[in-house]
């Protein structure tokens, strides 16, 4: 097989799917001695890099030029703004993929000392796994990194038109005149303004009654406006009933009075495992189930381990890799502390960008804390006034009356993701809110705001 490099039948630890978590932990176990075989079946670096975080963020970076160029005109003179779409898919093709090219991550991992096989793999049984029918065995680990795919909703009609998914929205080389975002997620979210800062008339429909509902409902409104002010038309509580293609146009039927409709339809409804494509009943796992259970060392049973999206957990980049050193430690049997997932942070880059860390207030009320909240707009800190155009964002705290420390955050604006950093670090560290009051915040930084919301906690 042209693809596979000193591969053997038997190894100490298999790796099934090289995204950003299958790739680290099959690197560092080989970079730590062990005999290590990492099967990918699409390119090596997974969603990540070339359908996922990085161009996705690069076509953002290039939307946030084009609005912050249009607000010359009310703060520094004038500035005439025509948006291409060319430097933006030309940068995503040549800087963030290399025309989706993993010749680059391959050659890294195989640098670390893993052995490389292309091709889809399945579990055979307990420390076994096959590709194109050859088997190979593990005596150590099998490490099931094999992520997730785009969870298609069974709407009527959907299946038979051409819909893009993050995929094809990522690679496109131009913009559609009108697009329809189904999913009013962080990948819709993102992919919608997007599109509708490069000129096409963007629609999303979510079947939740508000956008980013896993978030604080402030953070909805917030998205909610910002998107609207940009002419992007949202419909919220939308139950689609029917999708159809007449061969330049998409319809989606959302009940009885609502026809939406465009010349590209993105999918953007969440995303799942292929539990049963990696035949997991054969090593006693539910291949029924929505994702790999894992302990908080990351085992899924008998020499079996799971990182990544398949365990379910967060789905960002930054929990895979997480995940992935501490089953780099167990499998190696070093010492280090176990997962912890009260202080995940998260970031929709949206304009305004909304980070989060830990608890939203209602899951700390669910959880039976006495919580206290509190809330600053950043529009009337010194900065937000100073910012002017496109201030717009909170931040929003939820603290545990009884042990006095914050248990979740939300930080919207205009850098939100960056403000999120002492709030991780409040959260995670659990330093005491009298410390949070009476600490010293630099002047004038967005992140001030985190002291007014900070006195407001009641
Ligand atoms: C549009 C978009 C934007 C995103 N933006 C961000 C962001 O800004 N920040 C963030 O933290 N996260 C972001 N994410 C999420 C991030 O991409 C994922 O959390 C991350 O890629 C998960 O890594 P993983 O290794 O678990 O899985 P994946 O990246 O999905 O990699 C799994 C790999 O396994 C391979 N595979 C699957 N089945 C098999 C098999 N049977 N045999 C062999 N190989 C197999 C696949 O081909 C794939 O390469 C984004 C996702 C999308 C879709
Ligand atoms: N900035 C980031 O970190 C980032 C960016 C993009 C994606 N991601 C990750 O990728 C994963 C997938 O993102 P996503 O946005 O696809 O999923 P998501 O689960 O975040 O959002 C999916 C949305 O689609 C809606 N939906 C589901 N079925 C629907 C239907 N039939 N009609 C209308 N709406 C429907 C849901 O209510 C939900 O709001 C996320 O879990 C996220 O962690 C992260």
């Amino acid at each position: 097989m042209a693809d596979q490099t000193g591969v053997t039948d038997q190894v100490d630890v298999i790796v099934v799917g090289l995204g950003p978590a299958g790739e680290m932990v099959g690197g560092k176990l080989a970079q730590a001695g062990l005999s290590v075989l990492g099967i990918e079946a699409n390119l090596v670096g997974g969603e990540c890099p070339y359908w996922g975080c990085n161009p996705s963020k690069m076509m953002i970076r290039a939307g946030h030029v084009l609005t912050e160029a249009g607000r010359v005109d009310q703060l520094a003179g004038t500035a005439t703004v025509a948006p291409s779409w060319r430097p933006v898919a030309a940068r995503v093709r040549e800087e963030a993929t290399a025309d989706w090219d993993d010749t680059a991550a391959r050659n890294r991992f195989e640098e670390a000392g893993g052995a490389f096989l292309r091709g889809r793999a399945e579990l055979t049984g307990p420390g076994r796994v096959s590709v194109a029918g050859v088997e190979y065995a593990a005596t150590r680990a099998v490490v099931l990194a094999a992520g997730t795919r785009p969870a298609i909703p069974p709407v009527d009609g959907l299946a038979e038109t051409p819909y893009w998914t993050n995929r094809e929205a990522i690679e496109a080389r131009e913009v559609p005149e009108s697009l329809v975002v189904l999913g009013g997620g962080a990948v819709g979210l993102e992919l919608a303004q997007v599109y509708a800062r490069f000129g096409a008339a963007v629609t999303v429909v979510e079947a939740h009654d508000r956008l980013a509902s896993a978030e604080e409902p402030e953070a909805s409104a917030l998205l909610q406006e910002a998107l609207a002010e940009e002419g992007i038309t949202v419909h919220t509580a939308a139950k689609v009933s029917r999708i159809s293609y007449d061969g330049a146009h998409f319809r989606l039927e959302c009940g009885d009075d609502l026809g939406v409709t465009g010349q590209r339809l993105l999918v953007a409804t969440g995303r799942r495992p292929d539990l049963a494509g990696l035949q997991l009943a054969r090593v006693g796992l539910d291949p029924e189930a929505k994702a790999v259970a894992v302990d908080r060392r990351m085992r899924a049973g008998d020499r079996l381990w799971a990182v990544g999206d398949i365990t379910g957990v967060g789905m960002f980049t930054h929990v895979a890799v997480y995940q992935a050193e501490i089953a780099v430690r167990d499998i190696l049997g070093e010492p280090g502390p176990a997962a912890d997932y009260r202080a995940v942070p998260r970031v929709t880059f949206t304009d305004p960008e909304v980070g989060a860390v830990g608890m939203t207030e209602a899951q700390a009320r669910a959880a039976g804390l006495r919580v206290l909240t509190g809330v600053s707009q950043v529009s009337q800190t010194a900065r937000g006034w100073i910012h002017g155009p496109g201030n717009r964002g909170f931040v929003k705290l939820i603290a545990d009356a009884d042990e006095e420390v914050l248990v979740g955050a939300t930080a919207a604006g205009p850098v939100g993701g960056e403000v999120l950093s002492g709030l991780a670090v409040a959260v995670a560290g659990r330093v005491p809110i009298d410390t949070l009051r009476h600490m010293i915040y630099a002047y004038p930084t967005f992140h001030r705001g985190v002291l007014d919301a900070v006195r407001d906690l009641s």
